[in-house]
């Protein structure tokens, strides 16, 4: 159902992507500029040809007038004049092609290099940023700042600035000119033309918005074929079938009366031009006509002056539309700028190798933590969670599905900043360590092993981007890995497909231990995957895991309970808090207990 909006819904969307044009959403628009600034020579030489192409092309009525008016007069060796202007004429076009190159060349230079810097700073931006950014936003949506919205700037910085300043100086220079030429005749067209072109512009937009209504029905009517066929067997067991056919109907009776409705309006819009606006040059040569009868301008001069009017009634309609388009680049940019000023993680910036971040032994210890997702600041999701893990230590946290779990986990790589407590590693509060050397000690074998779609060996390296291929091959050996990447005709430079779909799970798996075994992370946290392996793979799996925790204070997140009878610690989590602390043979002794009951739960499903 929550698709039936989509076709209706991008009228709005549109809409809301554009920024009323204020002095202050303009003042702050400009802001962007600043990505201009380190190319700002090539931006004025692209102006400077910009504005030369624009003024040469006013040259052209003018040259056409006289040239109209050099055919007529026969008295002063004519042919030499008709050839000069004609001549005249071809050079403006070839200085037009010429400086328009330039200006293209030259703009195109400034807008991709900046818009580079755009997308860069914002890429920038987005990997460093919190992950509660990212739970409050769709990923479609924070993705397309750095494609929709600065393409729109981009196009704002090239064609649309050009196109603004040239329609200006069209519309300037043009009145000028014609001015000079006649003032009567120039405030007669003033008058009348652009006052029908404004008209057709308001008709226009009308036309266009009710094509997007009609595209809009139709897209809903397709909702209902969607809808249907894929459920058709709901459809057919209920008996619906005349219904949704009613249905459909009715939503295409729609579309199709809005179509009518939009045909009618266009109908009326091309008459419009053609009576309209053809009528508006009508009267202005039949003014004009009158004026050359009593010697008032020049035939050649009326040529002009058409032409003028032809240029000036063009950047009036074009400014319309650039109106749009300014406000639409503005919406982009304060989109684009907003994010820019997203506060980001407290990470060390400079890159260091691993070796270089100092390396902690591992003590691990929360004391009364409290906590509730930034989303869902009403729910506790931890309520009081104390405990310790000593260096070397392995711990499990064992519980109900969505008990906390990985919320423990997810504060200990402060993800997320707790509301009450506190959590030491080291004895030192990990507020108190930087970001980057805190993340730089902890290794992460997830629940589910996403990898990157390069080749194996990029992947392991992940882990550790300095190691060398002896190190790569010793983790992959450490990891159970070797055997089956080897198995692969092109080896370590096998591509694993998008998210490493090429690979199955239980050899996903282990590329992410020999990433974490590169790594060499003194904290340790193994997210167990819910699904079981087949007992071959899982034996693969679990040695490596088991090669992977030696020497390390490990948490695991386990849902088999099986895997955990030899830790040091397992911690009972249920509803946010520690229900119960103890080893496997502590905790199953209790029969009463949470754990006991788990285990039996485990027992009778498997
Ligand atoms: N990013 C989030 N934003 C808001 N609430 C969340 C978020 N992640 C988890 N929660 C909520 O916090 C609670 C604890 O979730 P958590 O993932 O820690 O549970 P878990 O014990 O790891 O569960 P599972 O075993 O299913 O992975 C759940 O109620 C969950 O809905």
């Amino acid at each position: 159902m929550a698709k039936r909006g989509f076709g209706s819904g991008s009228g709005e969307q549109e809409k809301e992507g554009r920024k009323k044009i204020t002095k202050e959403s303009f003042r702050r628009g400009l802001r962007i500029f600043s990505y201009v600034l380190p190319y700002k020579y090539k931006f004025i030489v692209g102006l400077v040809f910009l504005a030369l192409s624009s003024l040469t092309m006013m040259a052209f009525p003018y040259l056409v007038g006289k040239l109209f008016d050099s055919s007529a007069d026969t008295a002063s060796a004519p042919l030499q004049n008709i050839n000069m202007i004609a001549l005249g004429l071809f050079a403006v076009i070839l200085l037009q092609g010429i400086f328009s190159f330039c200006r293209v060349y030259f703009f195109a230079q400034v807008s991709e290099n900046a818009v580079a810097n755009i997308r860069r700073d914002l890429y920038s931006k987005f990997v460093q940023l919190p992950i509660s950014f990212y739970e409050k936003r769709r990923v479609g949506e924070i993705t397309s700042r750095i494609t929709t919205d600065v393409a729109q700037v981009q196009d704002a910085m090239s064609i649309t600035l050009a196109e603004l300043f040239r329609q200006v100086t069209t519309l300037l220079v043009g009145v000028v000119v014609i001015m000079w030429m006649s003032i009567k005749l120039s405030l007669f067209m003033l008058a009348t033309f652009p006052v029908l072109v404004a008209l057709a512009l308001v008709f226009g937009r009308k036309i266009k918005m009710l094509s997007k209504k009609t595209q809009d029905e139709l897209a809903n009517t397709n909702v209902i074929v969607e809808e249907t066929l894929q459920a058709i067997n709901t459809v057919k067991a209920f008996t619906n079938e005349m219904f949704e056919v009613g249905r459909y109907r009715s939503t295409l009776d729609k579309a199709v009366k809005t179509a009518i409705k939009g045909a009618y309006y266009r109908g009326a819009f091309i008459t419009f031009i053609i009576v309209g606006l053809f009528g508006g040059i009508i009267l202005v040569i039949w003014y004009g006509a009158t004026l050359v009868a009593n010697g008032e301008i020049a035939r050649g001069e009326l040529v002009s002056f058409v032409l003028y009017t032809v240029f000036i009634g063009a950047s009036v309609g074009g400014l319309g539309d650039l109106y749009g388009k300014v406000q639409a680049a503005l919406g982009a940019t304060e989109r684009i700028l907003e994010i820019l000023q997203e506060p980001e993680e407290p990470t060390d910036k400079s890159i260091k190798a691993l070796g270089e971040v100092p390396r902690v032994s591992g003590d691990i210890s929360y004391r009364h933590v409290a906590f509730s997702y930034p989303t869902r600041p009403d729910i506790q999701v931890l309520r009081d969670i104390s405990f310790n893990v000593r260096a070397g230590e392995k711990a499990a946290l064992v519980g109900p599905s969505g008990a906390g779990k990985s919320t423990i986990i997810q504060l200990l790589m402060r993800f997320y900043d707790i509301q009450g407590g506190g959590i030491k590693v080291d004895g030192k509060d990990i507020r108190d360590i930087s970001m980057t050397e805190l993340r730089a000690n902890i290794g992460v074998v997830p629940q589910e092993v996403l990898l990157f779609g390069g080749t194996i060996r990029e992947n392991i390296a992940y882990g550790r981007p300095q190691a060398t291929e002896a190190e790569i091959t010793a983790a992959a050996r450490k990891a159970n890995a070797y055997d089956f990447i080897q198995s692969f005709p092109e080896g370590f430079d096998t591509l694993v497909g998008e998210r490493g779909i090429k690979l199955s799970g239980g050899q996903r798996q282990r590329i992410a231990i020999a990433r974490a075994i590169l790594k060499n992370p003194a904290i340790l946290i193994l997210d167990e995957a819910t699904s079981a392996l087949d007992s071959e793979s899982e034996h693969l799996v679990q040695q490596a895991m088991d090669e992977l925790m030696k020497g390390r204070t490990t948490i695991v997140i386990a849902h088999r309970l099986a895997t955990i009878r030899k830790v040091d610690k397992i911690l009972v989590i249920e509803n946010g808090e520690i229900v119960e602390e103890g080893s496997h043979e502590e905790l199953s002794e209790n029969p009463e207990g949470m754990y006991a009951n788990l285990l039996r739960l485990q027992f009778e499903l498997s």
